[in-house]
């Protein structure tokens, strides 16, 4: 995968109203991926919704979903979400013995996959794994709700796998999420981040899809002259 021409920006429908999660879908348009929070309240202590809600989703906006599950066993549950049509599904490394294996499922059934980490999460186990995915979610808040604050030092992750992918050593999208706004985009663009999830910061805004451009902005002041286009 080469690096994307822009900064990609994923708003987090965690933020949004759910009892009109299609206007708030249409509210964030010319976003590159709609970022859906799945958590099943046993990885994580919160319950948010799950495949149901992701196949009315999928009907209501043509925006790319990237479906981030925080759930237990993703070796049974994640490829649905791929045969249902998410264009990109990222489970947890703490939540399989068998990363390899769910992520061939996952792009077996059509989607891209992904592969989430933590913040205390060391990324050196899984580097190798990395050459079997398609993308690297970086978490930058302890997975479980919105509006927490972003924790600086897992760019250094970040920074890792950016160094690793212009060497040409691996091939993969590197995701953020978890706390990224007008004060902390900047340090994650310039730590080498292609695709930035926000979710309070779009959706606390007056205007969410102007909050996904001005976001876009900022990041693109970090971005490389001479990016390949996707
Ligand atoms: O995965 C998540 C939480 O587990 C959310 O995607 C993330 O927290 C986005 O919300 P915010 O931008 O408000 O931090
Ligand atoms: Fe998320």
């Amino acid at each position: 995968m080469c690096r994307p021409s822009a900064p990609m920006i994923a708003p987090s429908i965690l933020s949004a109203d759910f009892a009109n999660l299609a206007a708030e879908t249409r509210a964030v348009e010319g976003s590159d991926w709609l970022h859906v929070d799945v958590m099943d309240a046993h990885f994580v202590p919160n319950l948010t919704l799950g495949l149901p809600v992701v196949e009315s989703l999928l009907k209501a906006t043509d925006i790319p979903m990237d479906c981030h599950l925080m759930i237990e066993d993703p070796r049974r549950w994640a490829p649905p979400y791929a045969e249902a049509g998410a264009y990109n599904v990222t489970f947890h490394a703490e939540a399989t013995d068998d990363p390899r294996a769910v992520a061939r499922d996952i792009r077996a059934a059509g989607a891209k996959a992904g592969l989430a980490i933590k913040p205390g999460t060391d990324l050196t186990p899984y580097l190798e794994i990395l050459r079997d995915v398609d993308t690297l979610l970086v978490m930058s808040v302890e997975p479980g709700f919105g509006g927490q604050r972003f924790i600086p030092e897992v760019l250094s992750k970040v920074r890792t796998v950016r160094n690793l992918v212009d060497a040409g050593e691996l091939s993969v999208l590197v995701e953020i999420d978890g706390g990224i706004n007008a004060d902390t985009i900047e340090e994650a663009a310039e730590a080498g981040v292609d695709c930035f999830v926000a979710g309070s910061a779009v959706y606390s805004a007056d205007d969410p899809g102007r909050a996904v451009a001005a976001l876009r902005a900022q990041a693109a002041a970090f971005w490389p002259t001479a990016v390949e286009a996707e």
